[in-house]
């Protein structure tokens, strides 16, 4: 059996097998733009997880044992295979998940690109060695080799929103470094998944390697998270489910990606044509549906109502409608999601804030909206929205920006405009979070650089590097001499 393209059901990879679920139960995705059936994937039982789960664990020794320069090599394979099914990938992405077609085919790309890097970046991975002499008591004759060894099984878990880039930025440091992969694809974005895997198993992905694991994660999550055979933990998703994941799981590194609520603080001195361009890319591109999206813009009250113009201007400029149609703004993941943007918005107007522009409602279908006046009271303020919502805090200067960002719960980026670079970097060393992006919006890429949550948004580090270092654990041998 292979993947099969029919809009009925794509099996999941066991063993290098496709396989459906020996129930017959699936998990049927259909597309945020209309409603149209993807595909379907299987529901697959209990044990057919765990069935997965030791396969990956029965293999994992002999993959740990092949050569590093041919684990590149595969990984390489991988990256050439995905580019040539780019637009089957593409196409599966934009029905799954409502992203355009040209950006489900620019994630295609970055990840053959993130792939190679990471062929690249994993052979250069090493231990080291240490002298006994610089502790009191010992000597040069007790010398420490530190070598770096693999966790074991690594269970890979996706979000939605980049279904195949924000999986693989997790699979290819798993199996570069000699782990076998588990892998969860997030159910909106699953076959995507899958085709993904495809090209891994065209590129000549030895049995048992990398096994995938599909069916909602509400019920098999907690089996596989807990699976005494599952070595390490790699998640990317909501701070509810991360949190949940690092409660079950006992004794293993986890590593988590999760929500943000990222701030854009904009001084007196900004470049305010160029803060409000990347404040509309930064919050609204793929409909706020990121978790770097800027989801709250903080600016001094001097140059506010210059920014709120501007801003108002781009907002109504861009177009609404399907991701099939090519719009700027695209239907939300589902209504559920849509219907809690909506719930922010009308808390906000509730509570006082000036609505400056307000987008369309239908159904998961919502316009960008702009609101101005967002007190410290309202939801908006605080939560992360995932959706088109641009709250505007007005603040009387840094030190304000400054004291919100305190109380933010999330930690995962910040973007501050001004001219002045000293105070940027003086601000910048006040916020409590990964990372600060001067005169730029929000976001991860490019893919080597750290990338990483504080508070709420996280635990551990990610980033081609990071991620292979997160995969690796010290292993010491030591010679007395
Ligand atoms: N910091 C970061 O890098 C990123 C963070 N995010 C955050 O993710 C959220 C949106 O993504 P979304 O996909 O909806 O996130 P979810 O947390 O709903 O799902 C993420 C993944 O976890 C799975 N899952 C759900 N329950 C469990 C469980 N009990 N055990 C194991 N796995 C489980 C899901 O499977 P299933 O789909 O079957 O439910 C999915 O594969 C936002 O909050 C966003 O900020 C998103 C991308 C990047
Ligand atoms: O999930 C997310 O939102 C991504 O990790 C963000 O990636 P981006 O900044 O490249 O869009």
């Amino acid at each position: 059996m292979d993947v099969r393209q029919d809009n009925k059901v794509y099996p999941y990879l066991f063993n290098n097998e496709w396989k459906e679920s020996a129930s017959g139960e699936t998990v049927q995705i259909k597309s945020p733009d209309d409603g149209k059936v993807a595909g379907e994937v299987p529901a697959m039982s209990q044990e057919e997880v765990d069935a997965a789960v030791n396969s990956a664990a029965d293999v994992q020794e002999n993959w740990e044992a092949t050569e590093g320069h041919e684990r590149s090599q595969l990984l390489h394979r991988w990256a050439e295979e995905l580019e040539k099914m780019t637009e089957e990938i593409g196409e599966m992405i934009h029905l799954e998940v409502g992203k355009t077609l040209s950006s489900a085919k620019g994630e295609v790309k970055r990840t053959a690109q993130l792939i190679r890097h990471t062929a690249e970046e994993g052979l250069r991975t090493h231990g080291s060695f240490i002298q006994g002499d610089a502790f009191p008591g010992a000597s040069k004759s007790t010398k420490a080799m530190v070598q770096k060894v693999p966790h074991g099984v690594v269970l890979a878990i996706a979000p939605f929103n980049y279904p195949v880039n924000l999986a693989a930025s997790k699979i290819a440091p798993a199996l570069i470094t000699g782990n076998t992969v588990v892998f969860k694809p997030a159910t909106q974005g699953a076959i995507s998944g899958l085709l993904m895997v495809k090209a891994l198993v065209k590129a000549g992905l030895p049995a048992g390697v990398l096994n995938v694991v599909t069916g909602r994660g509400s019920v098999i999550g907690d089996f596989v998270v807990t699976h005494p055979k599952i070595d390490m933990i790699t998640f990317t998703g909501g701070t509810g489910t991360g949190q949940h994941i690092a409660k079950k799981a006992s004794m293993i590194p986890v590593v988590l990606e999760l929500g943000g609520k990222d701030p854009a603080i904009v001084l007196e001195d900004a470049d305010l044509e160029k803060t409000a361009n990347e404040i509309i890319s930064g919050a609204l591109s793929y409909s706020g549906q990121r978790c770097t999206a800027i989801k709250r813009v903080m600016v001094v009250n001097s140059v506010a109502d210059e920014l709120v113009a501007k801003l108002k201007e781009k907002v109504e400029n861009l177009t609404v409608g399907k991701s099939s149609e090519n719009a700027n703004i695209t239907p939300m993941i589902d209504q559920k999601s849509a219907d809690f943007v909506v719930s922010l918005i009308e808390d906000a107007k509730k509570k006082g804030a000036t609505v400056v522009t307000e987008g369309t409602q239908e159904a998961n279908l919502l316009g960008g909206t702009l609101l101005d006046h967002v007190t410290e009271d309202m939801d908006v303020a605080w939560e992360e929205q995932f959706g088109p919502v641009i709250p505007v805090i007005r603040i009387d200067n840094e030190l304000e920006a400054v004291n919100l960002e305190k109380r933010n719960e999330y930690g995962l980026q910040a973007s501050i405009f001004t001219q002045n670079l000293e105070n940027a970097f003086a601000i910048a060393d006040k916020l409590n979070v990964g990372t600060v992006q001067v005169n730029g919006k929000t976001s991860r890429g490019p893919d080597h650089f750290p990338f990483l949550g504080v508070k709420n948004s996280g635990q551990g580090v990610q980033g081609i590097g990071r991620s292979i270092d997160s995969m690796l654990r010290d292993k010491v041998l030591v010679l007395n001499l």
